[in-house]
């Protein structure tokens, strides 16, 4: 199923026929991704005295609860709502859902035992590109990165200038295959969150982080339509499903 986008003034081709998922699922197994410092998610079969929500076990049907953090267990979106006072719901603020995005690759470089995404990395690869949104895939790329167990791992992150490109880039939404675009142990400095909201001056609303995505190695670099949407949990961040169209030749 083809359709044509006209957008500003130009014309885009996609098949919404294949789509390019881009999320990490939450299961309940103890390998399911993980960051922060917190255990598993569980999905399991409620209970009450005389009953558990689990055909297996007799009911008529299956009725499980849920427990996660949508920080820690997988694809998550967040807004301003996670830095601030305000708590601002990400499903009040991401009113839009499709966006023309860039998937770039950078391998972080280290630095005083930091992996870190500089300025110029992103400069490099993103030319002269100006899109809404911003996919980051980062190197390497095995699939372990599906099931890591983050914590006290000092993953790599975005430097505040660097970030502060992106803003002024106009990159609305930012997509990026680790737990988060600081620093792990920072004592609450959040200078790239900070530099993305531009939480210091007139702050942006609807621009959003999505975190603990995968990026498979089939999907190459390029541009490509977004489809970005979050459970509608009212809160500062929600698992999202991204999911990448090709932009194909008209
Ligand atoms: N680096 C922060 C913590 C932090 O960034 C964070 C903590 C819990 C859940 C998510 C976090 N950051 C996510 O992007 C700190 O050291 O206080």
């Amino acid at each position: 199923m083809k359709t044509t986008i006209t957008h500003n003034t130009n014309q885009y081709q996609i098949d919404l026929s294949k789509p390019l998922d881009i999320s990490i699922p939450i299961t309940n197994k103890d390998d399911n991704v993980n960051a922060w410092y917190v255990k598993a998610p569980t999905i399991e079969p409620h209970r009450e005295a005389n009953f558990t929500g689990s055909i297996a076990a007799g009911s008529s049907t299956n009725f499980y609860d849920i427990s996660f953090n949508p920080h820690s267990h997988g694809t998550h979106t967040e807004c301003v709502g996670h830095i601030s006072a305000e708590h601002q719901s990400v499903n009040q603020n991401l009113q839009q859902f499709f966006f023309l995005a860039e998937v770039i690759t950078v391998t972080p470089s280290e630095e005083n035992g930091d992996l870190i995404i500089t300025k110029k990395q992103l400069q490099n690869v993103i030319g002269n590109h100006t899109p809404s949104a911003l996919v980051i895939r980062t190197l390497p790329n095995t699939t372990s990165k599906v099931n890591r167990q983050y914590s006290h791992t000092n993953p790599p992150y975005i430097l505040e200038d660097a970030m502060v490109f992106i803003r002024e880039l106009g990159v609305e939404h930012l997509l990026i295959d680790l737990p988060s675009v600081d620093k792990e142990k920072d004592d609450g400095k959040l200078l790239a969150h900070k530099a993305f909201w531009n939480f210091n001056g007139d702050v942006r609303l609807d621009a959003t982080i999505t975190e603990f995505i995968y990026v498979s190695d089939a999907i190459v670099d390029g541009s490509y339509f977004l489809n970005l949407q979050v459970a509608p949990f009212e809160n500062d961040a929600s698992p999202s499903r991204p999911v990448l169209y090709k932009i194909e030749q008209l």
